[in-house]
């Protein structure tokens, strides 16, 4: 017996010798294309591409997410040869932000927390970092409609859009719930896991704080508080977890969109996230998504915000699948273009894979 193990780790040191000069060898192309790119090394489109495909060819035992996750970081080493990425994301440290920025763009980009999502938006925007990513929606709550709002007036692009399973603990300092006076967490994670708190902690006060990682950072200074929170923190600020995946919806899912000067090509799998506002006339409404039927777009998305311009004046946030250059797309938006009284593209971007 402990000779057949000695005779596999054997096999496997070989295939890892091989696994590692194929690595290697990918990186050298990597670099080579990072010389003949002018400018934007971060290609969406690609990796999409990339993830897909091996998704697609997988065999196992492997998982296919696993499998993807693999190359998601070989990835990542590649393009940090090309170019160190920079990513600003809504801190402090451990905020489930911060985790959808490493599943985007994996372990080899420097992640930089910023106060808020105006100062994401802000730090992009004036080129101190190359991609932001921000909070856009919520499976259990809604929109966030601060980043709406941010997308009305940025002149930043989006490129991608990250789905993360939202999982909350309950955190301490200490074990056990004996003498807690306070449970922090961001807004929506309490409303997230109201039900539970009502079941199980009635009587214990909730208080917003700006970020679940700032509840953390909190509860770890003060043994009388609880902290609703992600892993990631918990383990950044060294605190007990006394439940797991308190939150009320199992499938609690946050979108995230990645935010830059630019957006993606066409990957063959994409959406493209516009707004628009409709004259203020009987039938306007409508009007505006006639052309997306009469192309066969579909829409998946269509949310609608106070306009920033006017008393009682909305506009509307729409996702539709397909890339802006696919004939059908391009077709409905040269249509709207004349029927909307404000239509401003934010990015077409490949469907999330991971
Ligand atoms: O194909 C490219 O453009 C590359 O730079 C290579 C590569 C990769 O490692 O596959 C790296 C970074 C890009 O974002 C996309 C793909």
């Amino acid at each position: 017996m402990a000779e057949d193990i000695q005779a596999i780790r054997m096999e496997i040191d070989a295939i890892d010798e091989q696994v590692l000069a194929l690595i290697n060898q990918r990186a050298q192309h990597a670099q080579t294309i990072g010389r003949l790119k002018n400018g934007t090394v971060y290609r969406p489109e690609r990796e999409a591409q990339v993830l897909r495909r091996i998704k697609e060819m997988n065999t196992g035992p492997l998982a296919d997410e696993t499998a993807a996750r693999l190359f998601r970081e070989i990835m990542s080493a590649c393009l940090a040869l090309e170019k160190p990425l920079s990513v600003a994301y809504l801190g402090p440290q451990g905020t489930f932000s911060q985790a959808a920025a490493v599943k985007q763009f994996g372990h080899a980009a420097n992640t930089t927390p910023c106060a808020s999502i105006d100062e994401v938006f802000r730090v992009v925007n004036a080129g101190a970092v190359d991609y932001g990513i921000v909070p856009v929606e919520n499976s259990t709550e809604g929109a966030v409609n601060r980043t709406l709002d941010l997308l009305q007036d940025t002149p930043l692009k989006i490129c991608g859009e990250v789905d993360l399973r939202i999982h909350h603990y309950l955190l301490r300092k200490v074990t056990g719930l004996d003498d807690v006076k306070v449970v922090y967490s961001h807004g929506q994670s309490l409303a997230q896991c109201h039900e539970w708190l009502n079941r199980h902690l009635p009587s214990v006060p909730r208080v917003q704080v700006s970020s679940n990682a700032e509840a953390a950072q909190m509860a770890a200074a003060d043994e009388s508080a609880l902290a609703i929170a992600g892993d990631l923190a918990a383990e950044i600020y060294g605190l007990q977890c006394l439940f797991e995946h308190i939150e009320d919806e199992p499938d609690n899912t946050t979108r995230f969109l990645v935010l830059g000067l630019h957006d993606a090509g066409a990957s063959g799998h994409d959406k493209t996230s516009l707004l628009m506002s409709a004259r203020n006339l009987p039938g306007a409404i409508l009007e505006l998504l006639q052309p997306f039927a009469r192309h066969g777009v579909s829409l998946t998305k269509l949310e609608s915000r106070p306009a920033r311009s006017g008393l009682w004046e909305y506009v509307f946030f729409v996702d539709v699948e397909g890339h802006r250059d696919d004939p059908a797309v391009a077709a409905a938006l040269v249509e709207l273009k004349d029927k909307a009284a404000l239509l401003k593209l934010l990015g077409s971007y490949p469907i999330g894979v991971l």
